[in-house]
């Protein structure tokens, strides 16, 4: 791949201009630290908990931002919705030589003991879905690394806020995928909630496995702290979700800083 990835002219198999990506923008000098919302929206919130923060640019459903926090300098980048896309952040960072991402996002709860704004830092991500089975055998486990996992957990217990170590289901869609129905009225189907929370699922998302696999398989250190934006058990929604994303980017910029200052 290293040769591929020296050719300066664009090609199909590795369409970069030089060090420029196809997709995601590119900052002269990236930060070895990157956090991963799924939302583009969110990257410009980055500015409440970053000191120097300044937008790079965005292409896409990618949007990229870097600024500052204890000392570290940590870049900000939307992976859109769902596994695709989330692919295409991971592979084009890793080139660009990063060594740290966190997803920073939200969930469906399943676990009775999360309530609406607990933060679950994941220490795994139980199979699921389909892009990361190009990254990971079926058989493999899609984990976090302990580093980034422990760093996560302190720093939200650092900053008081609830939550616990636990693990994710990603699911490749919003609403079948996850058990709703198509229509308010109509039916979904239950039994694929029960099924994830069996296989030890604490809750639903749609990216932190492709962040793990595609992080194992190119030695980029990755964890995930996922919000609890709904709780698919209560069937309740957090309205007010303003103050709670501040907090998830908070802890994963500043689990972010110590992570790189440990490795
Ligand atoms: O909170 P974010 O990061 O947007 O992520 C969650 O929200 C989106 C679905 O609404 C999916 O991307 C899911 O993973
Ligand atoms: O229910 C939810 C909430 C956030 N993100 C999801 O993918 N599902």
């Amino acid at each position: 791949m290293a040769s591929v990835m020296a050719l300066k002219e664009r090609t199909a198999i590795w369409p970069w201009r030089g060090d420029t990506p196809p997709h995601i923008p590119h900052h002269l000098h990236m930060p070895r630290a990157f956090l991963l919302p799924g939302d583009p929206g969110r990257v410009d919130k980055a500015a409440e908990v970053l000191e120097d923060f300044h937008i790079v640019g965005q292409n896409r459903e990618f949007r990229m931002g870097v600024g500052m926090i204890d000392g570290v300098e940590i870049g900000i980048c939307s992976t859109g919705i769902g596994g695709a896309s989330t692919e295409i952040v991971m592979v084009e960072l890793a080139a660009l030589g990063v060594e740290v991402a966190i997803r920073t996002g939200g969930m469906g709860a399943l676990a009775q003991d999360l309530s609406l704004g607990d933060f679950l830092i994941v220490e795994e991500a139980i199979r699921n879905s389909g892009v990361a089975t190009f990254y990971a055998e079926p058989g493999e486990r899609a984990v976090a690394d302990p580093i980034v996992v422990q760093a996560l957990d302190a720093t939200r217990g650092a900053l008081g806020l609830p939550g616990r170590i636990g693990r994710c289901a990603t699911a490749d869609g919003y609403y079948r995928a996850q058990g709703r129905p198509d229509h308010a009225a109509g039916q979904g189907e239950p039994t694929i909630l029960d099924t994830l929370a069996e296989r030890g699922a604490d809750g639903v998302e749609m990216e932190a496995e492709i962040v793990f696999a595609v992080g194992a398989a190119l030695s980029v250190r990755t964890g995930a702290v996922l919000a609890v934006h709904a709780h698919r058990r209560s069937d309740g929604w957090l309205e007010d979700y303003e103050t709670t994303q501040r907090n998830v980017l908070r802890i994963g910029a500043k689990a972010a800083a110590s992570a790189l200052k440990q490795i």
